[in-house]
């Protein structure tokens, strides 16, 4: 097996990096100034804040950045102690090189427990003369205000599309793929901003096809196309529930969809029908009762078949 192409083609200097431009441009004053303050980068998963790390690392340090560079996951590492003696031992020796600092990398930061971030702000003081701290997290809400106010913030967005196509388009010429444009427009659809589900589904695909198509893509994500979710949802909207259901069971069988699955598509497509304000409204409603059922363990099909039922009763 290919190594996974998303450590292959993992972007190496801040150059690199396609989207987050102001981002990158705030990165790239630090290395010119070779000094920065501890960071704490949020966003989504997929969207570079690992590769935003190492990449400065890279561009600051040049052929040292190992040895100046220290990567934590805090779920990982079994609670605050061990980190704790990780960054002791890792501040205990000079950086190497010019650069008067190293960097220590924390992922998943916001797994923390607030007592654990307590020990962690104390850590980060006890060292900051030596060592600059990267936090990573998903939310910058679930960490304490006293270490937001001693980092500088960097939040990361969701990839556009044009950028996880430049990516996908890249990665397919050097692997000598075929990636059709309707391939590429569902691997956009599917991926919803996340550059690592984007290339993992593109490598999947390229294991069983040289030519990526839409049909591929959403066979090995266990997507629907966009279009049958639609249909689905107005032969609902329509009163045709018989024929709105069959066309879930279809998805459900055929596709592999999970009921979450199904209910994300739905949502997304909302905004895509032919029906006032009003009726979107209710439908995010009802869509949003229905997760939460199936979420506390309630049956997926009865449940489905059931929101179905209330979207015939509804009408257009
Ligand atoms: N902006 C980007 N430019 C180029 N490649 C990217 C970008 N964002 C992500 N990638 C690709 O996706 C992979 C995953 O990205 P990364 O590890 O940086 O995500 P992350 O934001 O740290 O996510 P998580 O919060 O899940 O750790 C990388 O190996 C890289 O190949």
């Amino acid at each position: 097996m290919d190594k996974p192409w998303v450590e292959k083609y993992r972007p190496k200097t801040l150059d690199e990096i396609v989207g987050q431009d102001e981002i990158v441009k705030r990165l790239k004053k630090y290395v010119e100034k070779k000094s920065m303050p501890h960071l704490l980068f949020s966003g989504p998963p997929g969207v570079g804040k690992t590769t935003a790390a190492l990449c400065l690392a890279r561009d600051l340090f040049g052929e040292n950045w190992r040895e100046n560079f220290l990567e934590l996951n805090a779920s990982d590492e079994r609670g605050i102690d061990v980190i704790r003696t990780k960054v002791k031992d890792f501040a205990r020796t000079k950086p190497i090189g010019d650069v008067p600092f190293k960097i220590i990398f924390l992922d998943e930061s916001d797994a923390l427990t607030p007592d654990a971030q307590n020990a962690l702000r104390r850590t980060m003081e006890k060292y900051s003369d030596v060592c600059r701290f990267i936090l990573s997290c998903n939310y910058p809400s679930k960490i304490i205000p006293p270490i937001q106010s001693r980092c500088a913030i960097f939040r990361f967005s969701p990839l556009k599309k044009e950028d996880i196509a430049k990516k996908l388009k890249e990665i397919a010429e050097k692997e000598g793929l075929k990636l059709t444009e309707s391939g590429l427009e569902a691997i956009i659809y599917v991926s919803e901003g996340d550059m690592r589900k984007a290339i993992n589904v593109l490598q999947t695909a390229a294991a069983l096809s040289e030519v990526i198509d839409d049909e591929i893509v959403y066979k090995v994500s266990s997507r629907a196309r966009p279009e049958e979710v639609k249909k689905m949802m107005e032969l609902a909207l329509e009163g045709k529930f018989v024929e709105a259901r069959d066309l879930l069971y279809k998805l459900m069988v055929e596709w592999g969809m999970s009921g979450e699955d199904i209910l994300n598509q739905m949502f997304r497509e909302i905004n895509n029908l032919d029906i006032d304000e009003r009726k979107k409204v209710e439908l995010a409603d009802a869509i949003g009762e229905t997760d939460f059922r199936i979420v506390e363990g309630a049956n997926e099909r009865i449940q489905l078949s059931a929101l179905l039922a209330k979207m015939a009763l509804m009408g257009k």
